[in-house]
């Protein structure tokens, strides 16, 4: 059941972002505030601007205009400081690297080994701080695949590779996670698993931000929904937004969008108009 947004001070401020690639503008105009503590689902076509969305809201992509802030600093701060933990599209992500799913997720405690004796950390893996082994085995635990700890990330299917991309954001104890597409490609138990373990997080007080494109699950577990296709389209609980006149007037906009885009494509000279 999602929780009631009343007193939830913002955990991410976004302020007039505007983003391109190649001059190609793909958000403009962007302004959203997103509650802390709660669940949020970013819903909206392929190609509305979504991942980019989280490339900004990581530091990793600097926008054209505007800022984004995290709990009243700048994104940046957080994002160094290790409160921000991100999952990226499984296509995002090299899997022919030879490590294990075990390394793998301990890759997202670096940040906090930063803050551990300098000498723990000249020592080999298995002797470092015991709470950095636990957050890797419960991270695993939570997502059923502490099993496959010792398995090269290689030699993983699809969901099994989702799952150890979660257990890495969850590892990272951060207090935003901002997930791209958790639930795409997995089986139903899995999504209902991934669902239940984002629930408990939320729960724990984290702030959970995640696009998807499954609309039952949306309705079912998040607080707040955004929909974006280059400008934000609405933002609202989810049976506001998921209503299927919002989802119709939302596919609508992509329609259009593309036409425009094409037209633009056709004559240059009218995209300076
Ligand atoms: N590196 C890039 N260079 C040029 N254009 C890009 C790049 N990455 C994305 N785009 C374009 O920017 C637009 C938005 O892409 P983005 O990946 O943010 O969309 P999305 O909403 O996450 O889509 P999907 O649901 O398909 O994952 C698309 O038109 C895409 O083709």
């Amino acid at each position: 059941m999602s929780l009631p947004l009343t007193q939830s001070a913002a955990a991410i401020e976004v302020k007039g972002v505007y983003a391109a690639y190649q001059r190609q503008p793909v958000l403009e105009d962007i302004h959203l505030s997103l509650p802390a503590g709660r669940w949020t689902a970013i819903v909206g076509p392929n190609g509305a601007g979504k991942s980019t969305l989280f490339h900004v809201l990581t530091g990793s992509m600097r926008p054209l205009r505007g800022h984004v802030n995290a709990f009243g600093q700048a994104i940046e701060h957080h994002r160094k400081a290790g409160r921000i933990a991100y999952m990226a599209q499984r296509e995002a992500i090299e899997w022919d690297f030879p490590i294990s799913v075990w390394e793998t997720v301990m890759s997202a405690r670096y940040g906090h080994m930063r803050q551990d004796a300098w000498w723990r950390r000249l020592l080999p893996v298995r002797w470092h701080e015991p709470r950095h082994r636990q957050a890797v085995e419960k991270a695993l635990d939570d997502v059923n695949m502490l099993a496959f700890a010792d398995r090269p990330i290689g030699a993983l299917s699809g969901g099994q590779k989702k799952r150890v991309l979660l257990a890495r954001a969850l590892a990272q104890e951060a207090s935003i996670l901002l997930l791209d597409e958790p639930l795409a490609g997995v089986d139903p138990p899995s999504e209902q698993l991934i669902l239940e373990v984002l629930k408990r997080e939320r729960e724990a007080g984290r702030t959970i931000v995640m696009v998807t494109h499954d609309m039952p699950g949306a309705r079912r577990y998040v607080d707040h929904v955004v929909l974006i296709n280059r400008f934000i389209r609405g933002e609202g609980t989810p049976d506001e937004m998921l209503s299927d006149s919002k989802l119709a007037e939302l596919a609508v906009s992509a329609i259009e969008q593309s036409a425009h885009d094409v037209t633009l494509a056709g004559n240059p000279a009218l995209a300076s108009k």
